[in-house]
């Protein structure tokens, strides 16, 4: 992740500078030293080399910057990102704080948990209060009730923001607990550098012997055995001495299709807690606290325009009310609903009805089940992918108006009777499993966002 914003970063720069007609003196003054400290979960941390420009260069970049750097961070990357600002003066100082002799390591990874993911901004809706709940109840007696916590949920719908307010809840119970909060794609690389360094001593014992292990996005590790391997090892060693492990996924364990079966059970074994797409209600609540936190003034109808066009992504419910306030003062012009319809058009184009193919529907199927859309067009039999292939049959029968026949030639050129028995075996599939049912939900929602 971190390379890839980093590959971009010039490219960001530039959209800011000619988008935002700032002058040479000011991008060589404030931006063009910024650098990219790290990236995680949609969170990029920017370190300010400070010790060139003074401390006041924190206050500069936050009033000036922070909002154009956001929005042409979301240009570029076509989805939105939080940016936090870090110090070389305070990395240094931590560097002295944990190391005294040696230099060059990095502040612990505590540091990169959000100041503002907590219990207290998490707006509570149908959608999400269970697993708000069980967070909750993890935070206050952790390595007691439930473990493994296994939180999910698609993308953008909070995984992440209640994991941290885990890790913020406990720390201020007890600032001595050791906490590590990593993405799965952290973990698999830090595995793979241990491999390759001859460490993987140390990899262990960093990752055995803390109080409370947080990992995000677990489905990154499937397919991949020799992180699963590791991870394994690493969960039963905190499991057994009771320390609390919260995992979080964009699917129930069961739809981890690739997922080694002993991971799948204890993942299974603990509470698991799902986050649905928040209702209209919720998502005006999740804009009013946004509103509320970054000090805006928004008319209501403002919001409730928000509200009522974008649905399945709370980042991009965000990102949208970032984009139309960083809109309004750079064209000094009056935050209406005008002109949210004309800041928001790339986002939300209400009159366009949006045509459903059988193209984007394998798109949509074969991303959330991580495989390539050839494999749904290809022979392969293997369940992890005929399964998907057959729920790709089955939505296409549901979305389109095409015949059985047409699906099944343009999923593979397959028979007719092939494509009837994929849309009956998950329509029965659907009615025994609430699981299954809300993944053909949330599908459905990705590939028509009505
Ligand atoms: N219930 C909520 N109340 C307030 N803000 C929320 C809520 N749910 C999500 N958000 C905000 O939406 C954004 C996206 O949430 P988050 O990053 O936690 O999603 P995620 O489920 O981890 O996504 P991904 O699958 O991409 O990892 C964050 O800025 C988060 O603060």
């Amino acid at each position: 992740m971190k390379n890839l914003i980093e590959s971009k970063w010039d490219e960001i720069l530039k959209y800011l500078i000619t988008e935002y007609g700032i002058t040479d003196v000011s991008y060589n003054t404030w931006l063009r030293p910024l650098k990219i400290y790290d990236v995680v979960d949609h969170v990029i941390t920017i370190l300010i080399n400070d010790e060139r420009i003074g401390p006041p260069s924190l206050n500069v970049i936050r009033n000036k910057y922070e909002l154009l750097l956001k929005v042409s961070i979301e240009e570029v990357m076509n989805e939105p990102y939080e940016i936090k600002f870090v110090l070389q003066s305070q990395i240094d100082s931590v560097e002295k704080m944990a190391e005294p002799v040696t230099s060059k390591k990095k502040p612990n990874d505590q540091t990169f948990l959000n100041a503002r993911y907590t219990f207290d901004t998490f707006v509570v809706g149908g959608n999400n209060e269970f697993a708000r709940a069980a967070a909750l109840a993890v935070a206050e007696n952790p390595g007691e009730i439930y473990n493994p916590l296994f939180i999910y949920g698609g993308v953008g719908l909070g995984k992440t923001h209640l994991m941290h307010s885990i890790a913020h809840f406990v720390l201020n119970q007890n600032p001595d607990t050791k906490v590590l909060y990593v993405t799965s794609e952290k973990f698999t690389n830090e595995l793979i550098e241990a491999i390759q360094k001859k460490t993987t001593m140390q990899f262990r014992e960093k990752y055995r012997s803390i109080d409370i292990l947080l990992i995000d996005d677990i489905q990154f590790i499937i397919g991949k055995e020799s992180t699963q391997e590791e991870f394994f090892h690493t969960f039963n060693t905190l499991h057994e001495s009771k320390k609390q492990i919260i995992i979080s996924s964009d699917r129930p364990p069961k739809e981890m299709l690739t997922l080694e079966d002993r991971l799948r059970s204890r993942f299974e074994h603990g509470l698991m807690a799902d986050i649905q797409s928040p209702d209209y209600e919720t998502r005006m609540a999740i804009l009013k606290k946004k509103e509320e936190l970054d000090g805006y003034k928004i008319d209501e109808e403002v919001l409730r325009y928000i509200a009522t066009n974008i649905k399945s992504n709370i980042r991009e419910l965000e990102g949208a009310l970032t984009k139309i306030v960083a809109f309004s003062r750079l064209k000094k012009r009056e935050l209406n609903v005008l002109l949210a319809e004309e800041a928001l058009q790339d986002i939300i184009s209400p009159n366009e009805k949006k045509v459903i193919t059988p193209e984007l529907i394998v798109e949509v199927v074969a991303e959330h089940h991580n495989i390539s859309p050839s494999e749904i067009y290809s022979k392969d039999k293997s369940r992890n992918i005929s399964y998907p292939r057959q729920i790709a049959m089955y939505l296409c029968r549901r979305l389109t108006d095409l015949s059985v026949t047409e699906i099944g030639k343009i999923l593979g050129n397959r028979d007719h009777s092939t494509v009837l028995h994929g849309y009956d075996k998950v329509s029965k599939d659907i009615a025994k499993d609430s699981s299954l049912h809300n993944t053909i939900d949330v599908l459905i929602k990705k590939i028509n966002p009505e």
